[in-house]
């Protein structure tokens, strides 16, 4: 049997709406095998630095505001200079993935997802992309279809800037972001098996 693997998602949501995405995330790498996903916002990140040392993926959710990750994501980023660079660079190999919701159809989320994946360059992460085709570009695909934003970096999700996380990204937003979780999860379990092949090799 495998090993068990834990997969953090780490967001900020200001209004709730990425938060719905975030939780869409967190399910789908609890679906893959062997898997166990933790929720964090960055307002509790500080009591999670060093469990996170542990973990075998993180995955990096904002709302885009502005054109690129909220303030609040941004001060995340910035605050692992000192506790996860400056120690040692102790995410190095883990897996990383990112997500982002806002409320254009585009809004420049793309900016976003560029930045979580140099952000993830930068601790020496492996990025995951979203490994999906374009959902929805003909005339014979709709709203319902997954990755109908069409983002290769990550998952993309939009909600209506006047209504509320309840009704906030459809469904195959949520689903979209439910594939990227579960294929963080099935990297992650594919990367610790064959580490472990690997050592009992040696
Ligand atoms: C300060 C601010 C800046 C925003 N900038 C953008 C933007 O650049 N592009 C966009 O599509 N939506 C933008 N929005 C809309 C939010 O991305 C959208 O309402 C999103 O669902 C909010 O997510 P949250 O509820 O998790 O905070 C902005 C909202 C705020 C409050």
């Amino acid at each position: 049997m495998s090993a068990q693997i834990h997969v953090a998602v780490i967001y900020h949501s200001g209004y709730g709406h990425t938060a719905k995405q975030a939780e869409a995330v967190a399910a789908g790498a609890a679906s893959a095998p062997n898997t166990v996903s933790t929720l964090i916002a960055v307002a509790d990140i500080d009591q999670h630095w060093e469990a996170l040392e542990g973990y075998d993926a993180i995955i990096f959710g904002a709302p885009t505001y502005m054109g690129s990750a909220s303030a609040q994501f941004k001060a995340f980023m910035d605050a692992t200079s000192r506790t996860v660079f400056a120690k040692g660079s102790v995410w190095k190999d883990k897996i990383a993935a990112g997500f982002t919701n806002s409320a254009s159809r585009s809004g420049d989320k793309l900016n976003t997802l560029q930045q979580m994946a140099i952000f993830a360059a930068q601790h020496g992460m492996h990025w995951v992309n979203l490994g999906l085709p374009p959902g929805h570009n003909a005339s014979t695909t709709t709203e319902d279809a997954l990755n109908r934003h069409t983002y290769f970096l990550g998952a993309g999700a939009q909600s209506d800037a006047d209504t509320g996380p309840d009704q906030g990204a459809t469904e195959s937003d949520l689903k979209t972001s439910a594939h990227l979780g579960r294929r963080v999860a099935t990297v992650a379990l594919e990367l610790s098996t064959g580490r472990q092949a690997l050592r009992s090799r040696d």
